[in-house]
């Protein structure tokens, strides 16, 4: 889907991206992770056409995107940014509908969009549609530029740390409605971030970078339980390793079947690290799994949560 091939950035003396060769398949949630100066946004803008490599090649969906006009190329993808840059003096709805109105889209069609993608962003069609954006809160205006974003339905969505100005709560409720959407809708995800819990909880693959080079490619569990070096394992953090690898499986894939037990039941899709928090504040060692459609699954035992639980 998007592939560099030994691409470098010069800015100046500095080399920012330094012969990166790195590949997103359709359908990722990749995130690029690593302190701040790595060439992180450098690479995300490479991949829009913001900025040209100035050496390399860098494909998109097959075709190098040199050889494409920077329209052609942006029309695939949703672009969004922590400051969101919506257009002051536009409504909600003439922001998120700015580029369906570029490409021609029948005005019925524009107004259901708009209607689906805030509905999908949990803000209120009928209220917030004709709103400024001045008389929206910090999270509301990112939902809005998530939203927009997303408006033409493109292929690609590249997030370039949309979050990191909000609060903890607005930006957890953030997150999980991204997971959603990446979800339901399948677009390829390249989001920015120096937060290692943010990229632990989004990510189907890690990329960390450092002074503009990929340092180690992986899932989470990958990058939790085989770092490469040093630099992972301090990006990782040293003191609560244990709970960030719980907070990367499932209750269901440590759930024992058919056994059951009192209590609460724990979803299926809830994480083991919100399954302890669960079972310590409930005083118990055991707790009942239920699916989806509320169906008991089976149990999880508190002996179960410490396999695997070795590091590298
Ligand atoms: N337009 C530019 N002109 C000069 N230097 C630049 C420019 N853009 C980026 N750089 C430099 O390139 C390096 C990488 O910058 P980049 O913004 O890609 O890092 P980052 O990993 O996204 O950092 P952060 O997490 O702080 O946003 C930095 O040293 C930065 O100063």
């Amino acid at each position: 889907m998007i592939a560099f091939e030994g691409v470098t950035k010069r800015f100046g003396a500095w080399t920012a991206v330094d012969d990166l060769s790195l590949s997103v398949a359709a359908g990722e949630f990749r995130v690029l992770i690593g302190p701040s100066g790595s060439g992180k946004s450098t690479v995300l803008r490479m991949m829009n056409r913001l900025i040209a490599p100035d050496a390399g090649t860098i494909r998109v969906e097959g075709e190098d995107i040199a050889r494409l006009k920077p329209e052609t190329l942006r029309r695939r993808m949703g672009y969004v940014i922590q400051s969101v840059g919506l257009f002051p003096h536009w409504t909600v709805e003439r922001n998120i509908a700015a580029v369906p109105d570029l490409l021609g889209w029948p005005r019925a069609r524009v107004r259901d969009r708009v209607t689906e993608l805030l509905t999908l962003l949990n803000l209120d069609a009928e209220r917030y549609r004709g709103a400024y954006p001045y008389e929206l809160s910090g999270g509301q205006q990112q939902r809005v530029g998530v939203a927009r974003a997303l408006a033409a339905e493109p292929h690609i969505l590249l997030m370039d740390e949309p979050f990191s100005a909000l609060d903890p709560i607005t930006r957890g409720a953030l997150q999980a409605e991204m997971a959603a959407i990446h979800k339901a809708t399948g677009t390829t995800i390249v989001f920015v971030t120096h937060d290692m819990d943010e990229a632990l909880t989004l990510a189907s693959r890690i990329a960390i970078l450092d002074r503009g080079r990929l340092v180690q490619t992986g899932t989470p569990l990958d990058i939790l339980t085989r770092p490469a070096d040093d630099r992972v394992r301090n990006l990782v953090g040293r003191e609560d390793w244990g709970l960030k690898r719980l907070a990367v499986e499932t209750v269901a894939e440590r759930t024992r079947p058919g056994e059951t037990a009192p209590g609460d039941p724990l979803a299926a899709g809830a994480s083991l690290r919100q399954a302890l928090a669960a079972m310590v504040a409930c005083g118990t060692d055991r707790l009942p799994v239920a699916d989806g459609q509320g169906r008991p699954m089976g149990v999880l035992h508190l002996a179960d949560l410490l396999r695997g639980a070795d590091r590298a």
